[in-house]
């Protein structure tokens, strides 16, 4: 069964476009990280899905109806990126408050347990450090017994341990078959959780795959070199002319540079570097399947 759907879905804000005709599915019980740089269209997409923004064009589906529908959101959890909590107002009174909202609420003590946060049931919120205060307001998100959670950037400013108590808390939802999507930076943090990971840059999605498979992209290279035309050459994924240099996108940059030497083919100013995770998908995406001399 498919919880949360985006078919051929397209966001403007003005001339930016957000997000560039977006497919996504995200199955009953499945955890799903949503990976991209600052400004890909992340948060967009948790946003149109929750129904907290329309789309421009395409259809968004939640638990089988309109996300603007309020009833179809009762059964989803949410933690945006930024959130507020009132500072004078203790940790278990904020979430009885949030609870008061459902008809089956988790048990306080149980909530807070599971997110590390047990021993600060009495403190206001405002004295509590940064990272307690991410942990509770991601925590909220669980009060309801949720179906669905979506958490957008959870971890973002937590320290190591607060981090893993957080993942705790997040994978205990899902091995009871709860169904999570999440956003991230780091590939890191998604593998840590989940198996399925959707690459999005610059509002398109760019790979929808095990986390497996998209590292293996994340270990590509990019060699480039000043040279006239180059054979083709074993284990080259992608070729691009800029700048007046050659690019090479490779798995294996040490056997590339000893095929290039081996080649015979002059050239100068070698450079190695890693690329970002957007820049091989990019990079792929757009000349995959072209000769290398191209
Ligand atoms: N309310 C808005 N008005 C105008 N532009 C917006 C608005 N919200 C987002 N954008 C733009 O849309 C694009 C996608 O932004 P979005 O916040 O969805 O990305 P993101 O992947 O969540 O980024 P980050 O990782 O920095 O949170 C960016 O170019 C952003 O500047």
């Amino acid at each position: 069964m498919i919880v949360a759907r985006t078919d051929q879905v397209t966001r403007r804000y003005g001339d930016v476009l957000a997000l560039d005709r977006v497919d996504l599915a995200v199955r009953a019980g499945e955890l799903v990280g949503l990976l991209g740089p600052n400004g890909a269209g992340k948060s967009t997409l948790l946003n149109l899905l929750v129904g907290l923004r329309r789309p421009t064009s395409g259809r968004v589906e939640l638990l089988g109806g309109d996300p603007r529908v309020p009833a179809n959101r009762r059964a989803v959890g949410v933690t945006p990126q930024e959130t507020g909590l009132p500072g004078t107002l203790r940790v278990g009174e904020v979430v009885d408050f949030v609870a008061a909202h459902y008809p089956d609420p988790l048990p306080r003590g149980e909530l807070l347990d599971r997110f590390g946060l047990a021993d600060l049931d009495r403190r206001q919120t405002g004295g509590l450090s940064g990272g307690q205060r991410r942990r509770l307001a991601v925590a909220l998100a669980f009060v309801g017994r949720p179906r669905l959670v979506l958490l957008d950037e959870p971890t973002t400013g937590l320290d190591v341990e607060a981090r893993r108590t957080l993942w705790d808390g997040i994978r205990h939802f899902h091995d009871a078959g709860g169904t999570v999507l999440l956003t991230s930076h780091y590939l890191e943090e998604i593998e840590a959780l989940a198996q399925r990971v959707v690459v999005i840059g610059q509002g398109r999605v760019l790979a929808d795959d095990t986390v497996v498979a998209v590292r293996g992209v994340v270990g590509i290279r990019r060699v480039s070199v000043v040279a006239g035309d180059l054979p083709a050459l074993p284990n080259v994924v992608g070729t691009e002319r800029a700048d007046g240099r050659i690019h090479l996108l490779t798995t294996d940059a040490d056997q590339l540079v000893r095929d290039l030497v081996g080649s015979g083919v002059p050239f100068r100013d070698l450079e190695v570097r890693p690329t970002s995770l957007e820049e091989a998908f990019l990079t792929i995406t757009a000349v995959d399947g072209r000769p290398a001399t191209s």
